[in-house]
């Protein structure tokens, strides 16, 4: 009998597990019998375990695409096929009908278990397998394994179920030979492999194949930059995760300490990471995960509501966010747990750190990853003055024993060097001192003072558990690509080039089994704003060797890298890789050049977008961007297509526009650093869950990192202020994220900003011949519909005001009545009248009737659909501006010089209106 064909015929008698091979023959029943069939026996668990393997399998459209992707760019992952396996989707107890196709008739599912045709006798693997305990939770049992007793330790349970967890998904002999790339290197988990799919990571994204194999196979330490939305993350979190599992099933002695620290500038990306970090080794089944932790009895006798498993995640290793805003005392229970990963903001890490109450975040012994994302960021000065006493804490260890060895050298030889060092650290403190005290950035610092509790569905549905599985698909040229190149490579050409693996990869340590190596530490630093040093400088680049280093001065970037990976402790060879600049495509060593050469001869760097992302730009002035913002997201297909972003320079602007948007109807949430974390998480919480259209009008605390792939535009109403291009870069990748999306950036530019914009469109587009930038597309507004837009936002605007002098007002005669009390004072009539708006002439009641007629005008105007509403070309300029506070009543004020002009009226320095070109 043909080998498929027994194999087919056991998988019909073993019942344990149904399945029919779909694409060939070679597939061996055993072995799977051996990786998989085992952790189930369908007689005891019934449908449950089958509903367990459709979930494990469930995408397997997106495996048999995928992992060919991922071995063929990372020379050598391998990957799971899930498509090999089909499953049950529905249990027989439930009586509903199992989807797996017989092999006879791949359309025609067996109707029912009885259709297989159990064969109990004699050659069962399983029999001796008990896999439920008295509670009837699914224990996962080698073959022949024992029961565990109840005393048996966590950690002896853990691993053997974990090294089981790892093996279940092992692909087959035939299985590899499909995926004819895979080659001895990187050899993906396959449990990671599963939650690629299901995740819809079919292949690897360019940054991660160009950085991976280094850090996996080479063990070096990596910076890399790449545009926003490119999966940097996965580039460090991978390798985090991998990292963990080795030591887990190779049972190396952690001392159960922390083996990464993850860095990150802000809450609300801390939480994402710790999410997308621990879903790369998720456990499909919620009750193998609690078996794994050891925790499914103790919850049970609580019989208390799910604890909240937040802050760290449900995967196999143990990922935990620390962060301010949030309750300290969750997340000190969570430290309890000694978590591999914790992914911190630096401000609430410092604090717990210099608690010393917390031994987990004080032993770096064992720490084997330190990552620093948003790099850049992290470092500007002033922003985390916590950072740096992070580093020294966690180099101090190492230093130490460094300081050790160096005594068996001679006298001679220390004094020099403490000579050199001491004159370093002259220099480098008066650098700080020459250093002008840089505009701290309040609005995207952290500020960890302040805690609220959240509940756990709150912060559930921010870290959107329980997501529907993503269908990203791979792109068509790059499956064209893999199958191309799938036809044309013979396996004798795998096993050539996973031999001849490339220098970077090869392994700058090795490992030890049952033995933490502290010198393995490897060091991550990635940004999509990086500026890297030219490729001669990257070669000779050494982490930590201060001796090459050169001064730094203010806006030095090379050397602000370098800074960092002095601070960071970076010792190992580095890889550098830069993605972010046009023509800057390759890694070190060959990267070709970065800029371009400008009319003038000048080099410029010009950086690189996601590919999806289309960029607008429209003039206007201050007073019109209110509406402008209005027309482009209700009348435009590109602002209308789904959530999106609006960034302010300031939390008074955030305020107002959102107020305003609000007041014409829009489904509007605000973010910025003023606010309550619980609100913060609330607000994305809304753009990621919008159903209907959800407008989030933000500081730039939510330009970087956040990854919401349904934003679908950015708008930039005011044009960064600080930093200008890369937050421009950062505000802007919010949308247009991942494979195959597309986003739209519009940028708003007032008469003000035109020096900023000019900046931008040099960094994005660089120059003409004539040295001139190149500027962006014309943002498509329908004139006719501004004029419109003009009009609400106008009443929109006045509604606003007058809620804010109303306010105003009440808090500051709240105040004043509230001193005159405490004072034992009492107010005269007069003064009384004042305060209660009857003295200044009804003022106070005069703007009340106003706003409440403008809202009244508002409402009958949001009824009608815009289009109808104003006839007649949108008139621009002067006479625009005069018509347009004709319409709202005059509240937007009289003309100033130069503001209050449209887009083709301009003074010139004489003070004579000038015309300019509209775009
Ligand atoms: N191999 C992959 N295939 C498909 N999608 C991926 C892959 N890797 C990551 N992604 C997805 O791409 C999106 C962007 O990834 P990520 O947030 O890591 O980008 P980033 O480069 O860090 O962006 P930013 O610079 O803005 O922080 C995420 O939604 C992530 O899930």
């Amino acid at each position: 009998m043909p080998k498929s064909s027994k194999n087919k015929s056991k998988a019909k008698k073993k019942g344990h597990v149904a399945f029919t091979e779909v694409v060939d023959s070679e597939f061996d029943q055993d072995e799977f019998d051996r990786n998989i069939g085992h952790h189930y026996d369908s007689k005891k668990e019934g449908g449950r375990a089958k509903s367990q393997m459709k979930d494990l399998f469930d995408d397997k459209e997106i495996a048999s695409s995928g992992a060919i992707g991922w071995g063929m760019m990372m020379g050598g992952i391998e990957v799971v096929d899930a498509s090999k396996y089909m499953v049950f989707s529905e249990s027989k107890s439930k009586g509903k009908q199992a989807q797996t196709p017989s092999p006879e008739d791949p359309a025609s599912p067996p109707s029912s278990d009885d259709d297989y045709d159990y064969d109990d006798e004699g050659e069962d693997p399983f029999a001796d397998c008990d896999i439920s305990d008295e509670e009837g939770d699914i224990m996962i049992l080698d073959p022949g394994e024992k029961m565990p007793s109840k005393a048996s330790s966590r950690a002896t349970k853990t691993l053997s179920t974990i090294s089981n967890l790892l093996q279940y998904h092992k692909p087959t002999a035939a299985l590899l030979t499909n995926w004819q790339i895979t080659c001895s290197g990187i050899s993906l988990p396959h449990l990671v492999a599963h939650n690629f799919v299901r995740l819809g990571y079919s292949s690897p994204m360019a940054i991660q194949a160009a950085t991976l194999p280094s850090a996996l196979l080479g063990r070096r330490d990596i910076v890399g930059a790449a545009p926003t939305g490119s999966g940097k993350t996965l580039c460090y979190g991978l390798s985090l995760v991998m990292g963990c599992l080795k030591d887990l099933e190779n049972d190396v002695e952690g001392g159960g300490g922390m083996k990464a620290l993850v860095l990150v500038p802000t809450r609300e990306l801390a939480i994402q990471v710790t999410k997308e970090i621990s879903d790369y080794c998720k456990v499909p089944d919620d009750k193998v995960l609690k078996e794994l932790r050891g925790d499914s009895k103790k919850k049970k006798k609580k019989k208390k509501k799910k604890e909240p498993n937040l802050l760290e995640t449900e995967g196999i290793v143990r990922v935990c966010a620390i962060v301010g805003g949030l309750s300290k005392e969750k997340q000190e229970k969570r430290l309890k747990n000694k978590p591999e990963i914790v992914v911190a903001t630096p401000g609430r890490l410092w604090e717990l750190m210099s608690s010393n109450e917390h031994p987990h975040l004080n032993d770096f012994s064992c720490l084997k990853y330190l990552v620093i994302d948003e790099a850049d960021r992290m470092v500007k000065q002033g922003n985390f003055p916590e950072l740096e006493k992070i580093f020294e804490d966690i180099n101090e260890e190492e230093d130490s024993e460094e300081e050790d060895s160096e005594e068996e050298d001679s006298e001679e030889e220390d004094s020099e060097e403490e000579d050199s060092e001491k004159e370093e650290s002259e220099n480098s403190e008066d650098e700080e001192e020459e250093k002008p005290a840089e505009e701290n950035d309040s609005e995207a610092a952290e500020e960890d003072d302040s805690e609220e509790e959240m509940t756990e569905a709150e912060i559930e549905a921010f870290l959107g558990f329980n997501p529907e599985p993503a269908t990203k698909m791979l792109s068509d040229d790059i499956l064209a690509s893999n199958e191309e190149l799938k036809k044309t490579t013979k396996p004798s050409d795998i096993v050539k080039s996973s031999s001849s693996a490339s220098s970077d990869n090869k392994p700058t340590n090795s490992h030890t089994k049952g033995k933490l190596d502290k010198t393995l530490r490897q060091t991550f630093i990635y940004s999509a704003t990086l500026t890297l040093p030219p490729p001669a400088k990257k070669e000779d680049m050494k982490g930590g060797d201060k001796k090459k280093k050169g001064k730094r001065t203010k806006g030095d970037d090379e050397n602000i890298l370098e800074t960092i990976m002095e601070k960071a402790g970076s010792k190992g060879a580095i890889k550098i890789v830069d993605l972010s600049v046009e023509g800057g495509d390759s890694t070190a060593g060959n990267t070709k050049a970065s800029t371009k050469t400008t009319a003038t001869g000048a080099k410029q760097k010009t950086v690189k977008l996601p590919p999806g992302l289309t960029l607008f730009q429209s003039r206007c002035t201050q007073l019109h961007k209110d509406s402008y913002t209005y027309a482009f997201l209700s009348t435009t297909a590109q602002g209308n297509k789904g959530p999106s972003i609006v960034f302010c320079n300031s939390i008074g602007g955030v305020k107002r526009v959102a107020r305003t948007l609000e007041e014409l109807g829009m489904q509007v949430r605000s973010l910025h650093a003023d606010m309550p974390q619980k609100q913060r998480f609330k607000a994305l919480e809304a753009l990621r869950n919008s159903k209907s259209r959800c407008v989030l009008v933000a500081t730039d605390v939510a330009a970087r990192g956040i990854d919401i792939p349904e934003v679908s535009s950015v708008v930039h109403y005011d044009l960064p202020r600080s930093g200008g291009v890369d937050t421009f870069v950062h505000r802007s990748g919010r949308t247009a994220r991942g494979v195959g999306t597309t986003g739209t950036s519009l940028l708003l530019i007032g008469p003000k900003e035109e020096k900023a914009h000019m900046q931008i469109c040099k960094a994005v587009n660089g120059t003409n011949v004539e040295g001139k930038a190149i500027e962006f597309g014309s943002a498509p507004f329908d004139s006719h519909l501004l004029a419109a837009a003009q009009e609400r936002a106008n009443l929109a605007e006045k509604i606003v005001k007058c809620d804010e002098a109303e306010q105003k007002k009440a808090a500051s005669n709240s105040w004043f009545a509230k001193a005159a009390e405490d004072a034992g004072l009492e107010l005269d009539d007069t003064l009384m009248e004042e305060l209660e708006g009857k003295g200044d002439g009804n003022k106070g009641v005069q703007k009340f009737k106003e706003a409440n007629n403008a809202r009244a005008k508002l409402r009958k105007l949001l009824k009608k659909p815009m289009r109808k509403q104003l006839h007649g070309k949108f008139l621009t300029g002067s006479v625009g501006l005069k018509r347009s506070l004709e319409l709202s009543g005059g509240v937007t004020g009289g003309l100033g010089k130069g503001g209050g002009l449209d887009d083709d009226v301009k003074l010139n320095k004489h003070g004579k209106k000038k015309r300019i070109r509209i775009r």
